[in-house]
């Protein structure tokens, strides 16, 4: 089976991935299976300066070509916050359940309307030696006012995906590959390196 190295502590990502990529006759690999000391400091301040920092740290410690995600969400009223930040939005250890909490607890008060934002996602593909690239790809919706539904991770419970009227926590992991930011950064990644993701729908 072809293997693919996701450079991720997060276990919710690397659900993701083995939906998308399991299909195709990958095994995803992560961090927390081969590398879990390994904790790169997230110092950009862009998600596309965190994802080349991450890839580039792993790949060259591994030896290996890796694929970094770094990722988050952007809310409108909240001028795009919490954005980069999104891991550790509420401070201390990393905490979905907190950060969900202090999302809403901001946006108390906000109207429907006012509550657009959206997920991103970049992807850096790096190799020893080679130029690192990236791809990336977003998903729009808004903020609910409570947490509904019980899959992914995050963010996923107050996030409602008006294409589907659902949030993103009660899309099977099939429906969300299908229309996410990771699913769609992915999508780009495989235009661009047909070879590498040849049979990748
Ligand atoms: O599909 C998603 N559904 C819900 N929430 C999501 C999603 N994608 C990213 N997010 C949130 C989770 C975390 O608060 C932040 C990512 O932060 P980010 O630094 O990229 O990941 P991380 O620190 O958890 O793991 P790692 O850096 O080892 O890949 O955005
Ligand atoms: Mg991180």
């Amino acid at each position: 089976m072809k293997r693919v190295i996701i450079a991720t502590q997060n276990k919710g990502k690397a659900k993701d991935f083995e939906t998308l990529l399991s299909p195709l006759g990958y095994k995803v690999l992560t961090l927390r299976d081969i590398a879990e000391e390994m904790d790169v400091e997230e110092t950009g301040i862009t998600f596309e300066e965190n994802a080349i920092i991450k890839a580039e740290a792993v790949a060259e410690a591994l030896q290996t070509t890796v694929i970094a995600d770094d990722s988050g969400l952007e809310i409108d009223a909240l001028n795009g916050e919490p954005g980069v930040y999104s891991a550790r939005y509420a401070g201390g250890e990393k905490s979905d359940y907190a950060n969900i909490d202090k999302v809403l607890s901001k946006l108390d008060g906000v109207l429907d309307e006012e509550r657009t934002a959206r997920f991103r996602c970049v992807l850096a593909v790096a190799a020893p030696g080679q130029k690192t690239i990236t791809f990336s790809g977003s998903c729009e919706g808004h903020i609910l006012h409570e947490r509904r539904g019980e899959n992914g991770f995050g963010y996923d419970p107050i996030f409602f995906v008006p294409t589907i009227n659902k949030s993103m926590a009660e899309l099977s992991p099939e429906e969300k590959a299908a229309i996410s930011h990771r699913g769609n950064a992915l999508r780009e990644l495989k235009r661009a390196m047909p070879k590498w993701m040849g049979d990748m729908e």
